[in-house]
């Protein structure tokens, strides 16, 4: 008799909390949420010397956060490291490969004797090898999951225990819409995986009552960056889902991050791909992604590669 109490008592308990947590997710789509100040805190942010991650250490920067930055290409690291420190704030640049687990350990050694513990932490550097399966070297796909998805996982080891020992912290996983659902490219395996990291690192998180430290995941969609250069859907659809803009991207993502939210598509449009590859069959996602071309969106990407790789643009690593 006592097990019936406990368990309707805790159904009770759960349909309260599942129906605030609905009411409120849906108030606050409408009011402006409160933004926490983040001035002072130590942020690290890799691939800091990209666009998104330059973009990144310049809008925290505004908040007045100070800067640890991580990349492997050391001018445009100390690039943004310029830019920021105009804005008045102090940035240490660490070169560092994020494909090597002992460059990440030994790295974050250095960070915390040199500058000091960590508060948050903006997991942003990625590649994509965009080949052919078939046609990829081993060395390119093995990376592509080495920095999108394992790094995350010794990012986190290197810095949680210092956030979890104050209870205060917060983690951003910069993933991607094509980590929500997919399209023919190496890519989509190792944002998934930054998916699952990061709502298991969430669950972990919650499990042990640590609320202080928050977890925010962006997904968004095509970034005008150079990144993806070519990669296009069906030419009619191109204007009524266009390219982000790099900025709009970052901003976007910064209110989500200094909302608490636990995570953000951008655009909002992404989240309709996300519930239909859960709710509609295989073959009706298939024939959707046919229509409007997110099933070969690749190809033109791809291309782009292989006319690089001819000219000796890029070489093989
Ligand atoms: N651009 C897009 O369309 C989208 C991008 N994203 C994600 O956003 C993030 C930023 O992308 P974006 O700014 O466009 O990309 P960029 O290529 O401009 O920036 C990525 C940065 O990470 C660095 N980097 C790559 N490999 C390593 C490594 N092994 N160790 C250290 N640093 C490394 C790169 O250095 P180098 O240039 O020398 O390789 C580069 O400076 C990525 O995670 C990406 O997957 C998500 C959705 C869409
Ligand atoms: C697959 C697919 C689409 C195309 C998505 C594309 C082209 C995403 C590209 C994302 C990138 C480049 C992310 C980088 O991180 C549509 C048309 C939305 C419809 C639903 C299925």
């Amino acid at each position: 008799h006592n097990y019936l109490k406990e368990i309707i008592l805790d159904l009770l308990l759960m349909l309260i909390d599942l129906t605030y947590s609905i009411l409120n997710a849906v108030l606050q789509t409408f009011l402006r949420p409160r933004l926490k100040c983040i001035d002072g805190e130590l942020c690290l942010i890799t691939g800091a010397g990209g666009a998104l991650g330059r973009l990144f250490a310049l809008e925290f920067a505004k908040e007045g956060a100070q800067l640890v930055l991580w990349d492997c290409n050391t001018a445009a690291n100390e690039q943004t490291a310029k830019l920021a420190r105009e804005l008045g704030v102090q940035v240490h640049t660490y070169t560092v490969d994020l494909s090597k687990r002992h460059s990440i350990y030994e790295t974050a050694t250095k960070v915390r004797a040199e500058v000091g513990e960590v508060s948050m932490l903006v997991n942003n550097a990625g590649v994509v090898a965009g080949r052919r399966l078939l046609d990829c070297p081993d060395e390119l796909l093995e990376r592509t999951l080495l920095v999108n998805c394992h790094a995350l996982f010794w990012m986190t080891k290197a810095f949680l225990p210092q956030m979890k020992a104050k209870n205060h912290g917060h983690i951003v996983t910069v993933a991607s819409a094509l980590g929500l659902f997919s399209t023919a490219c190496d890519y989509c395996a190792s944002k998934f995986g930054a998916v699952g990291f990061h709502e298991s690192l969430t669950h972990e998180l919650r499990a042990e009552d640590l609320d202080g430290i928050k977890t925010t995941l962006v997904c968004p969609y095509i970034v005008d960056t150079g990144m993806f250069a070519g990669c296009e859907i069906r030419k009619e659809l191109r204007s009524l889902i266009p390219p982000l803009e790099p900025l709009y991207t970052v901003q976007q993502s910064m209110k989500a991050i200094l909302a608490e939210q636990q995570m953000i598509c951008i655009p909002r449009l992404m989240y309709i791909p996300f519930l239909t590859r859960a709710l509609l069959p295989w073959d009706a996602n298939v024939a959707t992604y046919r229509f409007m071309g997110g099933d070969k969106c690749m190809l033109p990407f791809i291309k782009n590669v292989e006319m690089k790789m001819s000219n000796g643009h890029i070489k093989l690593s």
